[in-house]
């Protein structure tokens, strides 16, 4: 029987740091992962921490800070990088090694110029190597999306037997669809011996946009890992979004998952991303984005403001927005400007909103956004003013 609680890989100090631009220095990676342990994540991966001095050096600084998460690195099936990982993470009260190799045809002919059985050989000893140093030992089959999956089930099965307890399933290249996606953990789930010896991970790349779609059919399909980055930041067009996948198992009760993610630390820690790594977020993101609940159409304002739930399937407050946003634009109606105005201490009669209204609307059409001042400016140039002011 499977748990119902999904475990939380945050790989944005590994993943989401390989993007153009986003590199942090040691002091900026520990200001984020400090914040991700208070998160609730339960895996951090730190690093890569043979690629550089650098990372080296913010792996072991994150491994002695971090309290409750395991601390995680990455490394290729290459002894010599198994061997630097254990170095680094030596202090981390949690260490993971995250060890692994490509198993598509592609990875096999043209980035190794090998064979499945070299590879099945060079999978089962990179485990068995990491074992030597850690207890805690994840397996990737980099381009499992991509790879057969009676091979895929093959390499799983040899990475098992040296040890390992976790197997993660990258779709690197952001490939399948979600269908495609749960049917290949459901296959593994199915096919590979002592598979209950490891848990299952997703790691979903967002190349056609189903990063977060197909991570949420792999936790249906019985994985119980989630690899995801703060903002979905990750290579090329990123990884599975945090907040998108645990959000979606806070909404979806009847799914019965559930993390141990404090939701209402999701926007803080997305902004301390965006400013650290100076990636902006675009404004209709999912959840973090600053138009997430923002509302500026007449007919949704006047629902919002009528009953917050007849356009909001979040409470903002669950994910540490303090509250919606009523955006006033030439589409918004009468309800979206009495409250606006209400707001900043004008209470208007019909009649009244009526002629402000109409002025409203002529100003509206000739700016993008009415403000509070603009507000002000458009009830003071009123006719009804006085009667504004003397009620
Ligand atoms: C899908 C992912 O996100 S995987 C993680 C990607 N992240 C990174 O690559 C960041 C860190 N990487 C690095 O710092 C460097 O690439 C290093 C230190 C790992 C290697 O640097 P170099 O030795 O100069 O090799 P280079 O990067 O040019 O090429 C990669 C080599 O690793 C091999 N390789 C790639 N993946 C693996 C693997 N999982 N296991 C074993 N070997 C591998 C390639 O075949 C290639 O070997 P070759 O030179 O014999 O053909
Ligand atoms: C190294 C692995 C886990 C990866 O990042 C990928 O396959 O996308």
């Amino acid at each position: 029987m499977l748990d119902k609680n999904v475990q939380i890989f945050d790989t944005t100090l590994r993943d989401g740091e390989q993007v153009p631009g986003c590199k942090l220095n040691t002091d900026q990676k520990l200001v984020i992962a400090e914040q991700l342990d208070l998160l609730g994540v339960d895996i951090i991966e730190a690093g890569f921490p043979v690629s550089s001095p650098g990372d080296f050096k913010s792996v072991e600084a994150i491994s002695k800070l971090v309290k409750h998460a395991t601390v995680c690195g990455l490394t290729r099936s290459v002894e010599n990088d198994i061997k630097v990982a254990a170095e680094a993470l030596k202090y981390a009260k949690k260490p993971r090694i995250h060890t692994g190799i490509g198993t598509s045809d592609s990875h096999i002919k043209f980035k190794f110029k090998s064979n499945q059985e070299d590879i099945l050989k060079r999978a089962h000893a990179a485990v068995a190597y990491a074992k030597s140093f850690v207890e805690d030992v994840e397996f990737y089959a980099e381009d499992a999306g991509r790879t057969d999956n009676e091979f895929l089930a093959k390499v799983c099965e040899a990475a098992i037997k040296a040890g390992a307890t976790v197997l993660n399933i990258p779709d690197t290249t952001g490939y399948c669809l979600p269908h495609e996606y749960g049917a290949k953990i459901k296959y593994l789930r199915e096919n590979v011996k002592d598979i209950d010896k490891a848990v299952l991970s997703c790691h979903c790349h967002n190349d056609l946009g189903l990063a977060t779609a197909n991570s949420i059919e792999g936790v249906i399909n019985g994985a119980r890992q989630i690899e995801c980055t703060i903002n979905g930041i990750g290579e090329r067009a990123g990884n599975t979004a945090l907040e998108e996948v645990v959000m979606i198992l806070k909404q979806h009760p009847y799914l019965n998952l559930d993390t141990n993610i404090n939701t209402s630390m999701l926007y803080g820690i997305s902004q301390l991303v965006s400013e650290s790594m100076g990636i902006y977020t675009q404004p209709n993101k999912a959840i973090v984005g600053a138009n997430a609940f923002a509302h500026s159409s007449g007919i949704h304002q006047d629902g919002v403001i009528k009953n917050r739930e007849t356009y909001e399937i979040i409470d903002p407050k669950d994910v540490g927005v303090t509250e919606s946003s009523i955006v006033l634009t030439a589409r918004s109606g009468r309800a979206a400007l009495a409250y606006r105005a209400k707001n900043i201490g004008y209470e208007l009669t019909k009649l009244q909103l009526d002629e402000i209204y109409a002025n409203f609307l002529d100003f509206a059409d000739k700016k993008k956004e009415v403000d509070d001042s603009d507000i002000h400016q458009i009830i003071e140039t009123s006719k009804v003013y006085r009667d504004i002011i003397s009620a």
